[in-house]
C-alpha cells in the first residue's frame, strides 16, 4: 500500500495491471477448421494461440486486376483489327500462347506466359462486342488511344504480392472475425490452434435475492439483477465460457462452501455482494481463509469504493476473484471496467488492454469528486455523449438508459473527451 494513501493503488488502470501480472492466458487447443457454418461458428470470436501460415502464395499466379486483354508492349503498335486468339478465365490453366493475337482475360484469371499488361476492355473497340466463346470466333479489338498510355505490369497482380508461402498471415492473439475466417479458408487451415474458452463463473451473495421469476415479493427482497447484468455482459463472447449464475446466502460456511467450488471450476470467479463494511459482509474474510492473495480491496472508485481484487494461486494457474460490490449500477460497472480487459488477457487476446473509445459530454454539471468517478452516459451523435442522472449506485432504472459509461479522473471539471465504456 502506498505510504500516502489508504488505497493500495491509485486507480482502475494500476488496480488491474496488478491484478494481471499473476494471470497467464488458457491452455491451447486444436479445433477443427472448414468452411461450413457449423466449422465456422465453432471458431468465430475465439482467439488464436498460433499464428496462421500461408499455405502458398498470394495470389498463386500472376493474375489480372481487370478484364480485359493480356498483351505485350508491340501489340499496341497495331493500329487496325487486332485478333482475339484465346482466353484466359478463373478457374482454368491459362491459355498457351503463341506470340501471334492477343488473349481476351478476365479478372483473378492467369496471366499467360509471355504477356506483361493488361489492357481493361473499355480501353478498346470490341467487335462483336459480347464474345461468343461457342463459336471458335472469339473477335477482334481495337486500341482507344488511352490504351497506349498503360505501362508494362498494369493490372497485373503478382503472384506472392500479398502474401508469400509460409509467411504469417494471422498472427496469434487475434480474435476470429469475419476477416480473419475469410484468411483461414484462403490459406487452407483445416484446424486452428485456439486458447480454450475463459471459465467464467458468477456468484452472487445475499440473503435479500431472489430469481427473476419470483412474484408477490416482500419489500424486503429484491431480484437478483446482478446475476442477469453480469451474464449479459459477458454471454455473447465465443471467448469466454460462462456458467449458470450461483448464489450463496449471508452464511460462512454456505459462502466459504460456495466460494471453494467456484474457485476449482473457473479461471474466473465474479462475486457481487458482501464486500464493505456490514456485519453481514463475509467475502473478504472467506477469500483470506481459502487462500487467496487479495491484491487490492477499496478503490479510490465511485461506485464501487469497496471493490475486491484477488488471485488464488493454483498448480498451472492463478484463478481471478474479483469482489464487485453489491449495489447493481457499482457492480455492473465494475464487472465492466475490471473483468472485461483481464477476462481478455486470461483468453489470449494480445492487445487485452481496454483500448476504449472517447466521447466528449454534451454538457458537464458544476460536480466535481476526488475520485475515479465512472458515470452512465448515453450516446447523443457520434463522439458525444450526454449524462444520464441517477440517484446512485442502487438506481438500476437509470443504468438502463446509458450505452455505457465514461471514466473521469479525479477533480476532473471539464467535457473531455473522456474514455468511454460501452456495454
Ligand atoms: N459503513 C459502510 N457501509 C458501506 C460502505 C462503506 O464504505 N462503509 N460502502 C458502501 C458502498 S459504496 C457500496 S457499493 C456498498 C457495497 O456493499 P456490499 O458489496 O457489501 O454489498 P451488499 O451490502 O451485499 O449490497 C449492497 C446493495 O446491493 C444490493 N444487491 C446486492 N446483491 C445484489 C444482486 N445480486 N442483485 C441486485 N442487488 C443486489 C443489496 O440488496 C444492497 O442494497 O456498501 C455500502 N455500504
Ligand atoms: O460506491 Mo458504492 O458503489 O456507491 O454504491
Amino acid at each position: 500500500m502506498s505510504s500516502n494513501s489508504k488505497f493500495a493503488f491509485q486507480s482502475p488502470a494500476e488496480a488491474i495491471d496488478a491484478l494481471a501480472e499473476s494471470l497467464t492466458a488458457t491452455a491451447k487447443e486444436n479445433v477443427p477448421f472448414s468452411s461450413d457454418a457449423a466449422a465456422l461458428r465453432r471458431v468465430l470470436g475465439r482467439v488464436l494461440a498460433t499464428p496462421i501460415t500461408a499455405d502458398r502464395d498470394s495470389p498463386a499466379a500472376d493474375v489480372s486486376a481487370m478484364d480485359g486483354y493480356a498483351i505485350r508492349e508491340s501489340d499496341l503498335a497495331e493500329t487496325g483489327e487486332v485478333a482475339v486468339v484465346a482466353e484466359s478465365v478463373p478457374g482454368a490453366a491459362p491459355p498457351i500462347w503463341n506470340e501471334s493475337g492477343i488473349i481476351r482475360i478476365f479478372t483473378g484469371a492467369i496471366i499467360p506466359e509471355g504477356c506483361d499488361r493488361v489492357i481493361q476492355r473499355e480501353h478498346t473497340d470490341e467487335s462483336p462486342t459480347i464474345s461468343d466463346a461457342a463459336t471458335a470466333n472469339l473477335g477482334t479489338v481495337r486500341w482507344r488511344d488511352i490504351a497506349r498510355t498503360i505501362p508494362a505490369g498494369a493490372n497485373i497482380r503478382r503472384q506472392g504480392e500479398n502474401l508469400s508461402e509460409g509467411s504469417v498471415a494471422v498472427p496469434s492473439g487475434l480474435e476470429l472475425t469475419s476477416p480473419r475466417l475469410a484468411a483461414l479458408t484462403n490459406f487452407g487451415v483445416q484446424e486452428c490452434c485456439l486458447h480454450r474458452p475463459v471459465r467464467v463463473g458468477i456468484l452472487t451473495t445475499g440473503d435479500e435475492l431472489e430469481g427473476a421469476d419470483a412474484q408477490d415479493l416482500p419489500p424486503w427482497k429484491i431480484r437478483n439483477s446482478n446475476a442477469s447484468a453480469l451474464l449479459g455482459l459477458l454471454a455473447d463472447r465465443p471467448f469466454i465460457d460462462v456458467g449458470e449464475p450461483s448464489h450463496a446466502v449471508d452464511e460462512p460456511e454456505t459462502l466459504r462452501a460456495a466460494v471453494e467450488q467456484a474457485i476449482s471450476r473457473n479461471d474466473v470467479v465474479l462475486m457481487t455482494g458482501g464486500v464493505s463494511m456490514g456485519d453481514y459482509d463475509y467475502v473478504p474474510r472467506i477469500l483470506r481463509e481459502v487462500g487467496a492473495e487479495i491484491v487490492f480491496h477499496k478503490l479510490p472508485l465511485r461506485p464501487g469504493k469497496p471493490i475486491l481484487g484477488a488471485v488464488q494461486s493454483g498448480d498451472t494457474a492463478s484463478t481471478l476473484i474479483l469482489g464487485l460490490p453489491g449495489n447493481p449500477v457499482s457492480a455492473t460497472m465494475g464487472a465492466r471496467r475490471f473483468a472485461m480487459p483481464l477476462i481478455q488477457k486470461m483468453a489470449g487476446i494480445q492487445d487485452w488492454q481496454e483500448r476504449a473509445s472517447h466521447v466528449t459530454l454534451r454538457e458537464l454539471g458544476p460536480k466535481t469528486l476526488p475520485l475515479h468517478w465512472m458515470r452512465g452516459v448515453r450516446l447523443v451523435e457520434p463522439g458525444v455523449a450526454e449524462l444520464v442522472i441517477g440517484q446512485g449506485s442502487g438506481d438500476l432504472a437509470s443504468l438502463a438508459l446509458t450505452d455505457g459509461f465514461i471514466e473521469m479522473p479525479p477533480q476532473a471539471n471539464h467535457a473531455g473527451p473522456w474514455p468511454f465504456f460501452a456495454w
